[in-house]
């Protein structure tokens, strides 16, 4: 790390303004965001019993002393940090404190962090493009031109070249291909030449043609901006999107007008089956299920028999396309769709796998795989995929620390962060907000290094209104830089331009999300990287990562944290301006120390904010609990120390209710197997509330997040989707 002692202009007692500005009363603009962030899914007594100590948890401190060289840092500390000598940070901290309140030390009692095994694996990689021009397919000559200069492409990637042949001929088809590999236009074009084609001139008002079902509304608003684009030199040809969040009634007119591409979210084109007396199928020509892995799971299954029979009943001659980065033969069988001996389009079957010397000999070592389930995806070659393991307590920092260095330091960074929920998301994002923008919390503007960039954080999550949703994505989409905190409506098929780096916060519940995941960065042939951020016991998911193709190199954490000595922000008592040119394991642990202690004081400043916190950490514990059974031995909330959990929300102590309900209630199981079903259905309630991130949008009675402090413009107003918020929803919105 470059020292910047000698760029920073001398700032008396950054560290001791840092602590004024955060016990003094909280401004209004805080205030009214805090009051604005109104979490939904609250069930706290749904939230499965933690079990507090874990044996590696409570080791004493001397054994958790480091031995190796990566573990100095922690060593190190524990002899800096005595209980007896507490940083400067928490220090000053106090003197404006209650007494009795403490920043307990970061670094002391944490679990090792053990070993991460090492399988090199042979990963998958595809080639994206191909040599071939559009002009080498039998296509219109004007969607050709439109192609080139609308979209300005001239050459195939290689799932287009395998697929718009195919799709053209009227077969079905099963199309996989890695993430940003040009699956949207493969189908698109297709469609878009079949339809312009046919000899009587389509009419609006004949209805839908082509129905294409996306699981979330950005990407069904993301597919009709190409469709629209595509459909430039053929004006008869209608698009629509029909999506929750925008009001029914005027869905309700355009569909009566006609639509003749229609795409939709399943859960919205269900409540119009059911509500809109004009919608019909009666020319269905093409069925396309983008994603379709997301949408054949169980959380549309519902969704998904109803448009079936729908459109059953009205047509049975069509085309069906199913297409995703992680489709199987296995997911595509479950589907109960009359697929017409369809084409399986795998580009890895015409690619090379990417070998070293290692891989060979893990590849000997490695047991054979039993199903396609368990075969690798393909990853963008361009994708250098990273983890790195931090004790519990650690992570808020270290998170912090890392958009720091990426966002603060670095230029032209644009960062998506995916929590397991929205509540996690609504809470992060306003800590942030609230602590580390300049102005806000940390130093002024005028007294940040010339070389850092200011921090722009935006979120995306299901809770939010419609509007705020759409603005969102249009920011975040033209924004050279920023960085962006969602859960999982913003793995899938989003194409955002220019990430450069995903970090997964909370690990992912498949591969196949993992995949998703990353896959927003180094898409079509460019270059991205990613960061898991995994708990010591959690290390065990790199094997699991492996078996799947996936190959993680580590960082460590305590690299990560040494960029807070670039900022002189968090210098601890000592300071650190003479020491930044060089600075050691203790400087990192004081100025980590001061990070927190900022943390733990906003969060501490009112009831609200502690309210808010303990509720994002009942809201992680119960996406905790919902972990497949084969993760179950790696995710187990009794793998959990809830007190370290606690300091990562800023808590500075564990909440004590949740740890009381949590063990009256397993004892009360105990002596109640009447209570053992309802905990069952507690929990499917818990599956179903993470799943219906990706809902209709129809439900009624939620609470909506109402809007905040967007730094978005007005969304731009694509042709048929109205910008209007739709109703409340109960959690998901799609
Ligand atoms: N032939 C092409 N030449 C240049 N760019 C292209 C071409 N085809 C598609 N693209 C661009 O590549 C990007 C990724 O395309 P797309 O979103 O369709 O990928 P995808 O395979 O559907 O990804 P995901 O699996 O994440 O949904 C888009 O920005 C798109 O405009």
């Amino acid at each position: 790390m470059a020292a910047v002692s000698g760029v920073l202009p001398q700032v008396p007692e950054p560290r001791a303004a840092v602590f004024r500005t955060f016990s003094k009363p909280r401004p209004a603009h805080a205030r009214r965001q805090a009051a604005a962030t109104k979490r939904k899914c609250q069930a706290s007594s749904e939230a499965p019993p933690a079990k507090r100590r874990s044996k590696a948890s409570f080791l004493p401190a001397k054994k958790t002393a480091a031995k190796e060289t990566r573990r100095t840092l922690k060593g190190k500390a524990q002899r800096t940090f005595s209980p007896k000598k507490p940083s400067a940070g928490a220090r000053d901290g106090d003197q404006e404190r209650k007494p009795g309140a403490k920043t307990s030390s970061l670094f002391k009692n944490n679990p090792e962090i053990p070993e991460l095994p090492r399988p090199v694996v042979k990963q998958v990689q595809e080639k994206v493009f191909t040599s071939d021009a559009f002009q080498a397919l039998d296509l219109h000559p004007h969607l050709i031109s439109t192609i080139n200069t609308v979209l300005k492409m001239s050459s195939m990637t290689s799932v287009q070249k395998q697929s718009i042949p195919v799709l053209l001929e009227g077969r079905d088809a099963l199309v996989r291909s890695q993430t940003g590999s040009g699956k949207t236009l493969a189908y698109c074009i297709p469609v878009v030449q079949s339809l312009q084609a046919m000899q009587s001139k389509i009419q609006r008002g004949d209805g839908p043609y082509a129905l294409i079902l996306v699981p979330t509304r950005e990407l069904a608003l993301q597919s009709f901006d190409t469709v629209q684009k595509l459909l430039k030199p053929f004006t008869w040809i209608v698009p629509g999107v029909l999506m929750g969040g925008e009001k029914r009634k005027s869905e309700k007119a355009r569909l009566r007008k006609g639509i003749n591409i229609l795409i939709s979210t399943p859960g919205r084109l269900v409540d119009h089956i059911k509500s809109t007396k004009n919608i019909h199928f009666r020319q269905i020509r093409w069925l396309i299920l983008d994603e379709a892995d997301r949408i054949l799971d169980l959380g549309f299954e519902k969704d998904l028999t109803v448009i079936l029979n729908a459109v059953n009943a009205e047509c049975q001659e069509r085309q069906n396309v199913l297409l995703s980065a992680t489709l199987t033969e296995g997911v595509a069988r479950l589907a109960d769709i009359s697929l017409h001996d369809p084409v399986s389009i795998s580009v890895l079957d015409e690619s090379h796998d990417v070998s070293s010397p290692e891989s060979e000999a893990f590849l000997e070592a490695s047991p054979p795989q039993a199903t396609d389930e368990l075969d690798g995806f393909a990853i963008p070659a361009g994708l250098q995929q990273h983890v790195v393991v931090v004790p519990s307590k650690l992570r808020l920092v270290c998170l912090a620390a890392f958009i720091l260095q990426k966002c603060k330091f670095e230029r032209d960074q644009k960062v998506i962060v995916f929590f397991s929920s929205c509540e996690l998301v609504e809470f992060h994002y306003t800590l942030f907000l609230q602590t580390l923008l300049s102005g806000s919390g940390a130093l002024a503007p005028e007294h940040l290094p010339s070389t850092s960039t200011p921090l722009k954080f935006l979120r995306l999550h299901s809770a939010l209104e419609q509007e705020e949703r759409t603005a969102v994505f249009q920011d975040f989409t033209h924004s050279k830089t920023g960085i962006l905190f969602c859960t999982d409506i913003a793995a899938r098929g989003l194409d955002l331009p220019q990430v450069t780096w995903i970090v997964q916060y909370n690990a992912p519940s498949s591969p196949a999300e993992y995949i998703h995941r990353i896959g927003r960065t180094a898409r079509i042939g460019c270059h991205g990287s990613s960061l898991l951020v995994l708990a010591p016991s959690e290390a065990e998911y790199v094997n699991s990562l492996a078996s799947h193709k996936i190959n993680v190199s580590e960082v460590k954490m305590e690299d990560i944290l040494s960029v807070l000595t670039k900022d002189e922000c968090f210098k601890g008592r000592r300071g650190g301006g003479q020491k930044s040119r060089a600075a050691g394991p203790q400087e990192i642990r004081e100025r980590a120390t001061v990070l927190q202690t900022l943390f733990e004081d906003y969060v501490h400043s009112s009831e609200e904010t502690v309210s808010g916190a303990k509720k994002a950490l009942q809201s992680f514990i119960r996406a905790y609990a919902t972990y497949p059974r084969e993760l179950k031995h790696i995710f187990h909330i009794r793998l959990l120390h809830l007190g370290h959990m606690a300091k990562s929300f800023g808590l500075r102590d564990a909440p004590k209710n949740l740890c009381a309900s949590a063990m009256k209630k397993k004892k009360a199981n105990l002596k109640r197997p009447d209570l053992q079903r309802k905990k069952t259905q507690s929990k499917q309630r818990l599956a179903e509330i993470l799943r219906s991130e990706y809902a209709s949008g129809m439900e009624t009675g939620g609470t909506k997040v109402r809007k905040q402090n967007t730094r978005a413009g007005p969304a731009s107003q694509p042709r048929g989707a109205a910008r209007t918020p739709g109703p409340a929803s109960a959690e998901g919105t799609d």
